[in-house]
């Protein structure tokens, strides 16, 4: 039974979904990263929200682990290539709290305009400021929106509803995305000089840390406010700091913080400054919507393969996993028999889909021919990274689909380019079930991929099996299938050997040595 923990708070719908779905659960919070290192070997999954830190260290001791599964959506908390380079899938629940958290993005601006944190100070102090305390209308205000996602377009969404006009910055939105939402896309330039309000909703990149630096933050109108609720780093915090002590910016509000928890800020204490404790998804319906969703999605993976909101790996249903396995098989073996087969550096692979393989996910497919190519090469690749290996070597990956039939009902051809043309091996599943060869580079030649081979290619010429059968035999190799294959009669023939030890150099060299053998190579599968 596979074995997850909860090292985060979270709704306990996450650890009773665990249980329905067969996986055992332990909840153990508020580990240190020492503790955590000592226990991670037990498990085959992590849920967490964002205060377990999976570093590169702790995935080292993660032995068992197969999945990391983020209740919620940022994930720099997690070392992504370090769990892709182990084969870990990383996932998340990238809609459960963008409600809340646009949400959140709304109080906060309203805040700011009413000055509600100070005035509710004031007023407990019963000191009764009515006239500090002048607020400004959001209606026919423009709100600057960065970053148009999820998140983004749901704020835009209500401050449309609020009456105010709505610009956004996002490199990724389109003109028919930006119409449908009712926003008009701008610059980043343009939105800064246009905004009253400003409210960011981007991942932290390299792109957009800082998106709000002193330059651009001086571009701002004057008397703007500003509202983030997505990940620190986004702002430059002194810069902030210097445009509210000045009066430029009119109010600032902060969920997030470059540094967490943040238990001091320079902002802390300036007027119109508002902040909270990353409070941005912390509503109970979305704590309960990403547990759950958290939830389903590792139970999947872990019980029955599939692989929803994954980071790091192609997504495949839980329904979609049992038909597309076999096929992943099949696919992971041409990739190897390809990669032991092909000379010569190999720039593009072409997988093709036909007939009934057509109408699959493409991706779990590709990404098991390539992690089958690939491990011909390196003992470090897995389903995860292998796309990434693969583009970090150069190589093009083409997918291609032919819905029509020919001799088989469902086949998978993988092709390569290489120096000397392109390559293709063409495999088969029969009884929907079993994976097997049915074409080496244009030669039909029928046979199952399993354990050591031995693959020759010789002159089509009387006596020879019965030679390679007797060399074999006084060697001691038993020969356990024998498929046969030939362009023409007399013409290039191909010979598979499944064999029951893996043969030496010695003997290779000796197979080599035969009359009218033109290449011979050990497989292995
Ligand atoms: N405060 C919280 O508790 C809380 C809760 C949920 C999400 N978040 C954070 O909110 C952010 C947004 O989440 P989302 O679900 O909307 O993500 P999303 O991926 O749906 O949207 C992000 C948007 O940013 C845009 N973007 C990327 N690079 C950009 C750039 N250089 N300039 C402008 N736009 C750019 C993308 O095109 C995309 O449209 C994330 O950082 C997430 O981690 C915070
Ligand atoms: O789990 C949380 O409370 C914060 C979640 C939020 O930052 C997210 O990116 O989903």
């Amino acid at each position: 039974m596979p074995k997850v923990l909860i090292s985060d708070k979270m709704d306990p719908r996450a650890a009773e979904i665990f249980r329905e779905r067969g996986v055992e659960v332990d909840e153990i919070t508020g580990k240190t990263p020492e503790e955590l290192k000592a226990i991670i070997g037990e498990y085959d999954g992590l849920a967490i929200r964002s205060s377990t830190k999976v570093t590169k260290e702790i995935l080292e001791h993660a032995t068992n682990l197969k999945v990391v599964g983020r209740a919620g959506i940022g994930v720099d908390n997690v070392d992504i290539p370090a769990a892709s380079a182990k084969g870990v899938v990383v996932m998340n629940t990238p809609f459960g709290n963008s409600i809340t958290t646009a949400e959140h993005a709304i109080a906060l601006m309203f805040a700011l305009a009413r000055q509600l944190p100070e005035a509710d100070a004031s007023t407990q102090a019963g000191k009764w400021e009515k006239n500090r305390f002048m607020g400004v209308e959001v209606t026919g205000k423009t709100l600057g929106l960065i970053g148009a996602g999820n998140i983004g377009s749901i704020v835009a969404d209500r401050a449309l509803g609020l009456k105010m006009k709505v610009v956004a910055f996002d490199p990724f939105l389109t003109e028919e995305r930006a119409v449908e939402l009712g926003v008009t896309k701008v610059t980043l330039d343009e939105l800064l000089a246009r905004a009253d309000f400003i409210t960011l909703h981007t991942p932290l990149t390299d792109q957009t840390r800082n998106i709000l630096s002193a330059e651009n933050l001086a571009k701002t109108k004057k008397g703007v406010r500003i509202v983030n609720c997505a990940r620190g780093g986004l702002i430059d915090e002194a810069a902030l700091k210097e445009g509210l002590d000045s009066g430029h910016i009119a109010g600032a509000a902060l969920d997030v913080f470059v540094t967490e928890p943040a238990k001091e800020s320079p902002l802390f204490g300036t007027p119109n400054f508002i902040s909270t404790p990353h409070l941005g998804a912390s509503t109970t319906e979305a704590q309960v919507n990403v547990a759950i969703q958290v939830a389903e999605q590792m139970a999947d993976y872990l019980v029955s393969g599939g692989v929803i909101n994954a980071l790091n790996m192609p997504s495949l249903s839980a329904e979609e996993a049992p038909k597309l396995r076999p096929y992943m098989g099949l696919a992971e073996k041409l990739g190897s028999l390809v990669g032991q087969l092909a000379h010569g550096a190999i720039d593009r692979i072409s997988i093709h889909r036909e007939g009934a393989a057509a109408e699959l996910n493409p991706k779990p497919i590709t990404s098991a021919v390539l992690k089958g190519f690939l491990g011909t090469q390196t003992a470090t690749v897995n389903m995860v990274n292998a796309p990434v290996l693969a583009r970090d070597r150069g190589v093009e990956v083409r997918e291609i689909r032919t819905e029509r039939e020919g001799d088989y009902h469902t086949l998978l051809r993988v092709a390569v380019r290489t120096a000397d043309g392109e390559r293709s091996v063409v495999g088969t599943l029969f009884g929907d079930s079993a994976p097997r060869l049915v074409e080496l580079f244009g030669i039909k030649v029928e046979a199952d991929l399993v354990g050591p081979m031995i693959y020759v290619v010789n002159e089509d010429a009387p006596g020879f099996i019965g030679r390679i059968g007797t060399l074999l035999g006084e060697a001691g190799v038993n020969i356990g299938t024998f498929h046969l294959g030939r362009r023409e009669a007399g013409g290039e023939a191909v010979l598979l050997l499944s064999v029951d030890e893996t043969v030496d150099a010695a003997l290779l060299a000796k197979v080599k040595a035969l009359p009218g053998v033109k290449t011979a190579m050990a497989l292995s599968f």
